[in-house]
């Protein structure tokens, strides 16, 4: 902190749980914190915050926008507009206003049109959930129409996450998120839309214990434990976000149909393809994730021998990259936690020659997975869908008709998948 910080102060509007762990680490290195969240919930947050002097409760956005030099809107990204509206005109003079939505495009598009001309406007994407500690993590940072000063200042006050500052333009911004984080999101909602059609709990049946399997099943559950919202909003308010979801829909639909269909040769064919243009480059590198660490966090009990799957998941993923030429590997600098579990199981399965042939064989030769793998598939395509209508109502409601099939078990896969992120990410190489 400068000495001329002492007496500046930071806003956040929205105390949900992005904005409390903000609130909390920016208090504990010493900065005033000005936060709000919505009317009703000004008695809760104030019991909540008593013991906490630096942070200051205030009844609207209008009092943290006028007291404040340095304003976070951390509010759901379908709202951004609405919230800057409101808020945005009573903006202190020549303060700094940014936001935590996981899309910019709109953020950005809200601040050009409801801010003041003389506020200066610094975005940030902190790359992971509230849960996660943000140190090594990345944070994104956007200088969009800000003076030097104002920057350097919104550096020195998130340098108290101790995160890898990434400076990028909000189109780059977009454009990566959507490789990154969107996709990511369809398969794992895929995956958890399937197994709830079948009615299974995945860790109960012997074909989905261990390994690969523990990362698919923890992941979806985390991701079903957090907010829709959060995923409705990167996926249907990002363009881009929707071609690449649409892609992996048709992955997974003509990989499915070569199953079905028995075309083996088809099947290896562009299998390999995908495999050769998206790890082509990589084949000397250390492998991202390693087998023991995976059986360490099970919902279920380990299998004696594992069981073998055709992973549609992750062949369609790689099928994906292929066909819109991403290369997965580029994206690190600005990867969540997620995706650096996803692509580490993906290269686990295309980096083990044996393991690929295993799962093109069981892709022809095993029907047992083919009620799991047709459900995979109208479940890819409808979030494909959902999320390119663009209806924030039709994607909630089945996001939340399946989070309440897997709740029951939230409290253990959270408590587990916070293990495996931690230990993984301890022993992931981030570039
Ligand atoms: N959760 C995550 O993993 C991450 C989320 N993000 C992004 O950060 C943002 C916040 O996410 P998160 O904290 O998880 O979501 P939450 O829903 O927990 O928090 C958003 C908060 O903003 C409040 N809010 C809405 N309108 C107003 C208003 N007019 N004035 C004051 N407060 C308001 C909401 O109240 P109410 O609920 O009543 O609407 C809610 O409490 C989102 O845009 C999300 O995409 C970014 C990185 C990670
Ligand atoms: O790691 C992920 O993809 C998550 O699910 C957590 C998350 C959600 C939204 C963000 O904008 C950033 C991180």
């Amino acid at each position: 902190m400068a000495t001329t910080d002492d007496a500046k102060s930071v806003g956040i509007i929205g105390m949900g749980d992005m904005g409390i762990m903000y609130a909390r680490r920016l208090s504990d290195a010493g900065w005033k914190v000005n936060a709000c969240d919505i009317p009703e919930k000004y008695e809760a947050l104030v019991e909540q915050f008593k013991d906490r002097p630096k942070v200051e409760i205030m009844p609207s956005g209008h009092y943290v926008s006028r007291a404040s030099d340095y304003i976070i809107y951390s509010v759901e990204a379908k709202n951004i507009d609405a919230v800057v509206k409101l808020f945005g005109p009573s903006t202190k003079m020549g303060a700094i206003v940014g936001g935590q939505t996981s899309c910019k495009a709109p953020e950005i598009a809200a601040f050009e049109k409801h801010l003041p001309k003389d506020v200066n406007i610094v975005s940030c994407h902190s790359l992971h959930g509230p849960g996660v500690h943000p140190k090594g993590q990345p944070l994104v940072l956007i200088k969009h129409r800000a003076t030097d000063e104002a920057f350097a200042f919104v550096e020195r006050v998130l340098s108290c996450l101790e995160s890898k500052v990434v400076h990028l333009t909000y189109q780059e911004h977009d454009r990566i998120t959507a490789d990154t984080q969107a996709v990511t999101h369809a398969a794992f909602l895929s995956m958890g839309t399937a197994w709830s059609a079948n009615n299974q709990f995945p860790w109960e049946s012997q074909r989905y214990v261990g390994g690969i399997e523990n990362v698919k099943i923890n992941i979806t559950l985390r991701i079903y434990a957090n907010k829709w919202h959060v995923y409705a909003g990167l996926a249907i308010l990002n363009p881009a976000a929707q071609v690449q979801i649409k892609q992996y829909a048709e992955s997974v639909t003509e990989l499915y149909k070569l199953m079905l269909a028995g075309h083996k040769e088809e099947l290896r064919e562009r299998v390999h393809t995908a495999r050769k243009a998206v790890f082509g480059g990589y084949e000397g590198k250390e492998l991202l994730l390693r087998d023991e660490l995976l059986d360490q966090f099970s919902l279920g009990v380990l299998p004696e021998k594992r069981l073998k799957n055709n992973h549609l998941s992750l062949l369609a993923i790689v099928d994906c990259w292929w066909k819109l030429g991403t290369v997965p590997y580029e994206h690190m600098i600005c990867s969540t936690p997620l995706f650096r579990m996803w692509l580490g199981i993906t290269e686990y399965l295309f980096r083990h020659e044996e393991l690929l042939e295993e799962a093109i064989d069981t892709a022809i030769d095993d029907n047992t997975f083919r009620a799991d793998d047709l459900e995979f598939t109208f479940a890819a395509r409808d979030w494909s869908s959902r999320v390119s209508l663009g209806h924030f109502d039709g994607y909630r409601e089945k996001f939340e008709k399946i989070q309440e099939y897997f709740a029951p078990r939230f409290p253990e896969a959270t408590r587990l998948g916070n293990e495996m992120i931690k230990t993984i990410l301890e022993k992931t190489k981030d570039e």
